[in-house]
């Protein structure tokens, strides 16, 4: 299931996910001692993290980590890793723990399997969880194009953590699965513009989630995934 709230500007938007998100995480550090969140990649998400990065909460107990990444260099200008620490680790948010899903050079099995080993241990079941949405109604790297996505999509794959190599979309991914990220107990889905809007009345309107996998998450019974969408 899902809720819709539209804002009207993306700034008035980024202001109420980072109240929203900042609530819950100190929520969870004065129930359990820490907070786990992952966050999403892209254009969309950057105004958000630096309104979340001056949030006064104690970032020291949080755990910060990416839905998916891209397996380039992490000073690469297409690394998502990059993204969150020239936005989202600054400010009162320096001070939080990163979780790097890009660890080495190369994506091996052997890596794979330590990742997954240690984000189960760390980071699962997450406190928050804001997904982006592409225009082909990917989220995460769970595309509808690659030869992965019905072990992604697939609800009792054990796997935390998967690798992707997309055909619409450059760079080999690491990604969490479907089956990890809906342990989540908040998830967000955040997106903006006129043509995320259409992308959106699509998924919408549609149940097919292979077709576009966003569908999965915002279709799925026991899930009450909550849409953040600006202009
Ligand atoms: O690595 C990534 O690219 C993201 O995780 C991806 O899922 C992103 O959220 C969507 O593609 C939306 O991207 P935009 O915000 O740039 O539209």
């Amino acid at each position: 299931m899902h809720q819709l709230t539209e804002f009207s500007t993306r700034k008035n938007l980024d202001v109420a996910l980072a109240q929203t998100v900042s609530q819950i995480l100190a929520q969870a550090i004065s129930l359990k001692g820490k907070a786990s969140i992952a966050v999403s990649g892209g254009s969309t998400p950057k105004g958000f993290f630096k309104v979340l990065s001056q949030r006064d909460i104690d970032w020291s107990k949080v755990t910060i980590t990416l839905a998916d990444e891209r397996w380039v260099a992490i000073d690469s200008q297409d690394s998502n890793t990059r993204l969150v620490h020239e936005n989202l680790l600054q400010n009162n948010a320096a001070a939080a723990n990163f979780f790097h899903l890009k660890q080495g050079d190369e994506l091996t099995d052997e890596t794979l399997t330590d990742l997954n080993v240690a984000a189960s241990k760390t980071l699962l079941p997450l406190d928050v969880l804001i997904l982006g949405m592409g225009e082909d109604g990917h989220t995460a790297s769970l595309f509808p194009c690659s030869d992965e996505i019905n072990v992604g999509l697939d609800e009792k794959n054990d796997a935390v953590l998967m690798k992707v190599q997309p055909k619409t979309a450059p760079h080999q991914r690491i990604s969490f699965t479907f089956a990890s990220l809906i342990t989540s107990k908040n998830i967000f889905l955040h997106s903006c513009g006129e043509g995320k809007k259409t992308v959106l009345t699509q998924a919408l309107n549609g149940d097919d989630p292979f077709e576009m996998p966003i569908r999965a998450f915002l279709q799925h019974p026991s899930l009450n995934t909550q849409i953040f969408w600006a202009p």
